[in-house]
C-alpha cells in the first residue's frame, strides 16, 4: 500500500472493468496501476480508450500480457476480478496466494465449495474478499432500512425481479448463455442481486428451504449445454415469511422490488442500475379500502422517499462508494468479514434454488 492509496490490478478487460475504472478514479482513494488481459493488444486498447475519457491522475497504468504477471507486481494491493465466473476459482486462490486483495465479480462461484474455498483463501492469506454488488454500497439502502417497520409494519412477503431482453446476438454469443464460462445463466448474472435483495430485507437470514423452477433454457452457439434463460424461485423463512424471485435474459429491463407486511407495502424498480436522475426512490404504500354501503373505493396512500445519489459516474454513486470503501478496509488493514459472510450467504441460496430446479422443482432445505 503506498500512502492510503489503493493500487489496483484489473485481471481482464471486461466491459465492466470501464464503470469501476471510473468509479475507482472517483474514489479519491485508489488508482489504476496495472490492467492484465490475455493479449498485450487488448490491454494497451483498454487503457488507452479509458484514459482517453477518464485520465488516471497518477498517470498510466502498465499494461500487462496475461494474469499472471500482474498478480507479481509490487505497485498492486488489490484485484478486482471480472473474469467469467468459472475462472474466478483459480484467480481468487493465485490473487490471495500473492498477498492481493480481491474484488470478486458476482456470481462469485459455479459452486458453493468453490466459494467458500475462495474466501477461506482470502481469510487465511489476510486479505479482503468483496463481491461487486454496488447496490449493497448505496447509501438508499440504509435510509429505506427503518421504512420496513415504519410502512410495512411486520414483513410477510418480498418480491424481486430483474430481467432483461438480451436479443438474438446476446443469445448466440454472450459469456453468460455459455455453460463453461457462465454455468448459472440468468440465475448468476442477475438471481445474485434478487438473492441479495431479499436476503438483505431479511437481515440476511438464510431462507429454510427453496423451491425453483428453469422456466427456459438458453444455449449459446458454442455452449456444450444449457444454461437458465428464464428462472424462478420461491423461498421460505422461518417464522412463515416468503419471498420470490425471477430472473430473465428474453424479459426487457425489469428491476422491481415488493417488500410487503401487515400494515402495507414498500415498492421500488430500480434496485441494481438505478434510473438516471440526482435522488434514490422509493415509495411506501398504506392503502386502505372505504367501504360506504354501495361505495367501495380503494384509497391509494403512497409517500415518496428519496436520498440524494447520482445513479453511477460521480463521486456518490454507488459502485464509487464501493471502491472506496474497499479502499479504506485494504488502506487501514482491518479486514471486514462482512463482505465475504454475505457472498456466502448468497451463493447458498443460488445453489439451493439450483439444485430445486435441476431436480424438477423439488423442495431443498438449507
Ligand atoms: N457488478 C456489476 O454491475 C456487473 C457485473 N458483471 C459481471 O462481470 C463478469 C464479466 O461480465 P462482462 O463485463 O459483461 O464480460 P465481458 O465478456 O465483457 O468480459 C469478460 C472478460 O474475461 C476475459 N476472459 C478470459 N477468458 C475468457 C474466455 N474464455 N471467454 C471470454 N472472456 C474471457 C476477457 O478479458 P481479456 O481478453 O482481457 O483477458 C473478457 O474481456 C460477469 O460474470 C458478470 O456477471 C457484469 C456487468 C456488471
Ligand atoms: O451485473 C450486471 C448488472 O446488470 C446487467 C443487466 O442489466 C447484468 O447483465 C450484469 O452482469
Amino acid at each position: 500500500m503506498a500512502d492510503t492509496t489503493c493500487r489496483w490490478g484489473f485481471l481482464s478487460t471486461a466491459g465492466i472493468a470501464r464503470k469501476n475504472w471510473k468509479a475507482i478514479r472517483l474514489s479519491g482513494n485508489g488508482t489504476v496501476s496495472a490492467v492484465a488481459s490475455r493479449s498485450q493488444n487488448a490491454a494497451d486498447r483498454f487503457i488507452d480508450e479509458c484514459m482517453q475519457e477518464v485520465p488516471m491522475s497518477s498517470g498510466r497504468p502498465a499494461a500487462v500480457e496475461g494474469y499472471e504477471a500482474l498478480l507479481q507486481r509490487d505497485d498492486v494491493d488489490a484485484v478486482y476480478i471480472p473474469l467469467p465466473t468459472s475462472m474466478r476459482l483459480e484467480w481468487v486462490l493465485k490473487a490471495a496466494a500473492a498477498g492481493k486483495h480481491v474484488l470478486c465479480e458476482k456470481p462469485i462461484a459455479g459452486t458453493l465449495s468453490d466459494a467458500q474455498q475462495m474466501v477461506d483463501a482470502c481469510r487465511s492469506h489476510g486479505v479482503q474478499f468483496m463481491d461487486g454488488v454496488m447496490f449493497s454500497h448505496s447509501r438508499r439502502l440504509d435510509a429505506m432500512k427503518p421504512d420496513l417497520a415504519k410502512f410495512c409494519g411486520n414483513l410477510r412477503r418480498i418480491t424481486t425481479q430483474f430481467t432483461f431482453n438480451g436479443g438474438e446476438e446476446f443469445n448466440r454469443e454472450n459469456i453468460r448463455t455459455d455453460s463453461r464460462l457462465e454455468p448459472h445463466g440468468c440465475l448468476g448474472d442477475l438471481g445474485w442481486y434478487t438473492i441479495r435483495m431479499i436476503l438483505w430485507a431479511m437481515d440476511f437470514q438464510l431462507p429454510e428451504s427453496v423451491t425453483a423452477r428453469t422456466l427456459r433454457q438458453l444455449q449459446g452457439s458454442a455452449s456444450p449445454a444449457g444454461v437458465p434463460g428464464e428462472f424462478s424461485a420461491e423461498l421460505f423463512f422461518a417464522g412463515g415469511v416468503t419471498a420470490s424471485f425471477y430472473n430473465s435474459f428474453v424479459t426487457e429491463h425489469s428491476q422491481l422490488v415488493t417488500l410487503s407486511g401487515d400494515a402495507g407495502y414498500i415498492s421500488l424498480d430500480d434496485f441494481v442500475l438505478p434510473s438516471y436522475s440526482s435522488e434514490r426512490v422509493w415509495t411506501g404504500h398504506q392503502n386502505y379500502l372505504e367501504i360506504d354501503n354501495c361505495r367501495w373505493n380503494m384509497q391509494a396512500r403512497p409517500t415518496r422517499r428519496s436520498v440524494n445519489e447520482y445513479p453511477g459516474g460521480e463521486p456518490n454513486a454507488q459502485e464509487v462508494n464501493m471502491v472506496r470503501t474497499f479502499g479504506d478496509i485494504v488502506g487501514s488493514g482491518q479486514l471486514d468479514p462482512f463482505w465475504p459472510e454475505i457472498a456466502i450467504k448468497n451463493q447458498t441460496v443460488l445453489n439451493a434454488c439450483r439444485e430445486s430446479a435441476d431436480n424438477d422443482g423439488a423442495r431443498v432445505t438449507l
